[in-house]
């Protein structure tokens, strides 16, 4: 058995760019010229495949790719024998009903008897098993916000973003029955050395998305003021607390969460905390 990742990404579509960006983060250099669809990489012991995203977890399974990045409604939808092992952040979306705009709606049993098109039949087809409701799903593989205006069927349940297809295909989104993001599955036959860089791989996409998620902050306030400020700015242990030239005045830095980070500058300038500068940190080791 080949001892190297073989990492399946989707050749070109909404998962490419962010796929292939995060594998480029994590360290890991490989030449992807125009119409290649394998690629090795230089500095890491992986390939990488290019293919079409439903594809992926069927290879996964089989074993002839080991990784692979999809849609976590492509994972559930294959229903392959894989395992997820991170949930990857990118590509948010939701598998949702809509209907033709201006119908009225009450709830999922108004679709009771209705015909309903869809690329996701299984996961669709639970959802109204879960509900009770009989509907017939008529599976088509792309445009599916067409079927309602061309009389195919008279629901749709597809993949919805900011909501502007249903919108322009004169649709309106009643109900939504998945959340999906990016997924990295795995082969469950990996051997120990696979697992060993597998685990490698796994360490470098955390601390890079750690990076994501944190900035670097530097700020000065008095030194009266340092207790204060510090309680917003726990870091990755405790802020680097320096005395500034200026009798008095002291520099404080450390790291602070992108989720909290409005917040919690308003409280750090209330506590007297001037000059603060936030730069971006391009890898966090935890
Ligand atoms: N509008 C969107 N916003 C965010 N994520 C999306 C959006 N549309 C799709 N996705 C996610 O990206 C995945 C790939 O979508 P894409 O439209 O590129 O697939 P595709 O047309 O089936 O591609 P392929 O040609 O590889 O089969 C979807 O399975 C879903 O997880
Ligand atoms: O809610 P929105 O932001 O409009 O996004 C939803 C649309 O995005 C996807 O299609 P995509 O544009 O990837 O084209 P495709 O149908 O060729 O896959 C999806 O199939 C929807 O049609
Ligand atoms: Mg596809």
């Amino acid at each position: 058995m080949t001892e190297i990742l073989r990492i399946a990404v989707q050749k070109s579509g909404r998962l490419s760019d962010d796929s292939l960006k995060l594998i480029k983060e994590c360290g890991i250099r490989f030449d992807n010229g125009a119409g290649k669809l394998r690629a090795p990489a230089a500095n890491f012991p992986a390939e990488i495949l290019f293919l079409r995203d439903d594809d992926i977890p069927g290879y996964v399974e089989d074993g002839v790719a080991h990784l692979g990045i999809v849609g976590e409604n492509v994972a559930v939808e294959t229903a392959r024998d894989v395992d997820t092992v991170y949930r990857l952040g990118f590509s948010k979306c939701r598998l949702s009903i809509g209907i033709p705009r201006g119908e009225k709606y009450g709830s999922i049993k108004d679709l009771h008897g209705k015909s309903i098109a869809t690329s996701y039949p299984r996961i669709l087809g639970k959802y109204l098993q879960d509900n009770e409701v009989e509907a017939q799903i008529h599976e088509i593989g792309g445009s599916v916000e067409i079927a309602p205006s061309i009389g195919l069927a008279e629901a749709v349940c597809d993949i919805v973003s900011s909501g502007s297809t249903l919108l322009s295909n004169g649709l309106q989104e009643v109900e939504t029955i998945f959340r999906s993001e990016a997924v990295m599955i795995a082969s469950r036959n990996l051997s120990d050395t696979q697992q060993s860089h597998l685990d490698q791989l796994l360490f470098r996409i955390k601390s890079v998305q750690a990076a994501k998620n944190n900035k670097y902050i530097l700020l000065n306030c008095p030194t009266d003021s340092v207790e204060e400020v510090s309680k917003y700015l726990p870091g990755m242990r405790s802020p680097t607390v320096m005395p500034l030239a200026t009798e008095g005045w002291c520099s404080v830095h450390s790291v602070i969460n992108e989720n909290d980070f409005w917040e919690n500058i308003e409280k750090i300038r209330q506590a007297g905390a001037e000059g603060i500068l936030v730069i971006p940190i391009e890898k966090m080791i935890l």
